[in-house]
C-alpha cells in the first residue's frame, strides 16, 4: 500500500472487531507533550489495529512517535485525546487502580535492557508477576512457556550464570507467563549480537505462531521487522504506512523514503 490516506482506511475499516478478545487499538489518538510554544504532538490522529494473534512491528525515524504510540497502548501515558483499546476494554474508562491491574495482568514487556532482577532465579524471575500479584502460576502454561523457550536447564540459574540471549529469553518468559493480550517489545535486539538477536526474534515469531500470542515490537531494525506479518510506519507522529509481509529489503526502502538514513 503506497499512500497514507488509503494505509489510514484501511485501518480504520478493520478497527472493529479485530482486537475483540485480545491485540489492541487506537482510534484517532493524538498525544500533545508541553503546553503553548512548548507544545509538542507526539502522535496526531493516529488509528492503527495491532491485530490478536499477529506479529505487528512500528517503525519510523526517530522521535516520529513510536515510543509514545507503545506507551499509549499499555496505558503507561494518558491519551491527550482520542481513544486506546486493549482487547475490547477502552483505557480512558480505567480508575488508575484498575488500569494498574489491567497492565499487570494483561499487558506483557520486553525492554532492550532485561530487567531482570539479579538475585533471584530464572524460574523466580519469570514467575515475579504474578508473585507481585498473589497469585500463582498454570503450572502446564509454565510448563509450555520453558519448553518453547528452552529455559528447562537454566531456571536454578541467577541472570549473571546465563547468557544475554538466555536472559532475554528470561525476560520473554516471564512476559508471556502471564498470557497477556498483548506483549510489547521495545528494541529487543537492541543489545544482542546478530545471532542471539536472530533467535529472539524467532522467539517472538514462534510465542505468535505457536502460542497464539499478540505482540507488538518497536524497532529500527528492517532485518527485525521483517519477522513480522506486518509494519506500521510512523512520521512526525502520524501513521504513513502500513507494509504486510514485510522483507528487510522493502522495509529499507521505505524507511529511506522516510528520510531515515540507516
Ligand atoms: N515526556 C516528554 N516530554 C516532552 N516531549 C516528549 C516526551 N516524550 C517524547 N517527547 C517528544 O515526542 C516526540 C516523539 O517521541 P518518541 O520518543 O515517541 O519518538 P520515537 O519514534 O520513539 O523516537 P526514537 O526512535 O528516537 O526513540 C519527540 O519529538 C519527542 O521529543
Amino acid at each position: 500500500m503506497g499512500n497514507a490516506a488509503e494505509a489510514r482506511r484501511t485501518i480504520n475499516e478493520n478497527s472493529g472487531a479485530v482486537t475483540e478478545g485480545g491485540g489492541a487499538r487506537t482510534v484517532n489518538l493524538t498525544k500533545v507533550y508541553g503546553s503553548g510554544d512548548m507544545a509538542v504532538r507526539a502522535l496526531d490522529d493516529v488509528s492503527v489495529v495491532l491485530p490478536a494473534g499477529r506479529f505487528t512491528a512500528i517503525m519510523g525515524p526517530s522521535g516520529a512517535g513510536k515510543s509514545t504510540l507503545m506507551h499509549c497502548v499499555a496505558g503507561l501515558e494518558d491519551a491527550t485525546s482520542g481513544k486506546v483499546y486493549v482487547g475490547d476494554q477502552e483505557l480512558g474508562a480505567l480508575s488508575d487502580r484498575r488500569l494498574t491491574k489491567l497492565r499487570r495482568e494483561r499487558i506483557g514487556f520486553v525492554f532492550q535492557a532485561f530487567n531482570l532482577l539479579p538475585t533471584l532465579t530464572a524460574r523466580d524471575n519469570i514467575v515475579l508477576p504474578m508473585t507481585l500479584a498473589g497469585t500463582s502460576p498454570d503450572a502446564e502454561w509454565l510448563n509450555t512457556v520453558v519448553r518453547v523457550l528452552k529455559l528447562g536447564e537454566r531456571l536454578s540459574h541467577r541472570p549473571s550464570e546465563m547468557s544475554g540471549g538466555q536472559q532475554q529469553r528470561v525476560a520473554l518468559a516471564r512476559a508471556l507467563v502471564t498470557r497477556p493480550q498483548i506483549i510489547f517489545a521495545d528494541e529487543p535486539t537492541g543489545n544482542l549480537d546478530s545471532r542471539t538477536g536472530g533467535e529472539v526474534l524467532n522467539l517472538l515469531r514462534n510465542a505468535v505462531d505457536d502460542l497464539g500470542q499478540t505482540v507488538a515490537m518497536v524497532t529500527h531494525d528492517p532485518v527485525a521487522a521483517g519477522h513480522a506479518d506486518s509494519v506500521v510506519f510512523l512520521a512526525d507522529g502520524r501513521i504513513v504506512d502500513v507494509m504486510d509481509a514485510p522483507t528487510p529489503d522493502r522495509v529499507l526502502d521505505r524507511m529511506r523514503g522516510l528520510g531515515d538514513p540507516r
